[in-house]
């Protein structure tokens, strides 16, 4: 499979690393055009794939043109590529925000999947929510699941609103547990544990956390009623959460993110 990457930056890499990692396309039979000229280099040096400053260069012979640029920077790619593309590639879109529609209409091409990946795609541990236009053939849904799958776990859906929520919940989300663990880190700092300490206790309850919840099956609250000993210490520290409106907090910042997202695509 030979696949094309319009963009190298944090997440094209880590899709790249993934594919490879999996072995769906042999380094040299992948592509990266970007515009920085040390991503190129870093690019080749680092991942073995080829690299390129030409968007045009890049699409040539490419089976998956993967568009992993900036919002802000989707117009001049589209103006690279528009009508520049065979009948047969799927483009596969990461840019948040970005519609199907307008892909199909500033790339003047039909077969769109568009997708909200994030970060832990890097490791392998990515999640990945996708739809596609109805250009798309079966053996391109399957292609994309399986360059998907190769991230993470994924999630088809009919419903294009889901991408922006997604980007919102799991696409941003990763910064969100990282913003939660530097503060239980720093809390650790204070109480006095060295940083090396405070993060090997924070790191391992987080995967710990994650992984009993999957692996349990059970809702989350029992859960976390099962640490929650009466009178004692984490009933302490949640009534402070909810003094704070922890939640609420929450909630209203997954609805800026969205509210963000929608206004990325307009
Ligand atoms: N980071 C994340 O966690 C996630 C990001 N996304 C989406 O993925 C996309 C990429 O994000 P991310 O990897 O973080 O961004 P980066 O800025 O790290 O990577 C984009 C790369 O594309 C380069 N570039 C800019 N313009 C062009 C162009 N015209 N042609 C070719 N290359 C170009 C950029 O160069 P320069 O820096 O000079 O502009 C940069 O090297 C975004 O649309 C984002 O919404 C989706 C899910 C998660
Ligand atoms: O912050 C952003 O806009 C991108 C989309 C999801 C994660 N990063």
């Amino acid at each position: 499979m030979k696949i094309a990457f319009i963009g190298g930056g944090n997440m094209g890499r880590a899709m790249i690393s993934a594919i490879i990692g999996k072995e769906l396309a042999l380094p040299d039979e992948m592509i990266v055009a970007d515009v920085r000229e040390e991503s190129r280099r870093a690019l080749i040096l680092e991942l073995g794939v080829r690299a390129t400053a030409s968007n045009v260069e890049a699409v040539r012979n490419a089976d998956v043109i993967i568009l992993a640029v900036k919002p802000q920077n989707l117009a001049e790619v589209a103006a690279d590529l528009s009508g520049r593309l065979e009948p047969r590639q799927l483009v596969v879109s990461i840019i948040a925000g970005k519609t199907a529609k307008t892909l199909v209409e500033g790339l003047k091409h039909q077969s769109v999947v568009r997708v909200m990946p994030n970060t832990p795609a890097m490791v392998n541990k990515g999640m990945s929510v996708w739809t596609a236009t109805d250009a798309v053939n079966d053996n391109q849904k399957e292609t994309a699941r399986r360059i998907l799958s190769a991230m993470g776990e994924e999630l088809f859906t009919f419903d294009e609103g889901d991408l922006d929520k997604a980007t919102a919940l799991s696409g941003s989300g990763p910064a969100y547990f990282f913003l939660f663990m530097e503060a239980l880190i720093e809390a650790g700092v204070r109480m006095g544990f060295t940083p090396e300490t405070a993060r090997q206790l924070t790191l391992q309850t987080a995967v710990g956390s994650a992984e009993f919840a999957r692996q349990s099956g059970k809702d989350l609250a029992e859960l976390r009623k099962m640490v929650t000993s009466p009178g004692g210490t984490t009933a302490e520290a949640l009534k402070v959460f909810e003094t704070g409106g922890f939640k609420e907090l929450v909630n209203n910042s997954i609805e800026a993110a969205l509210r963000r997202a929608r206004e990325l695509g307009s």
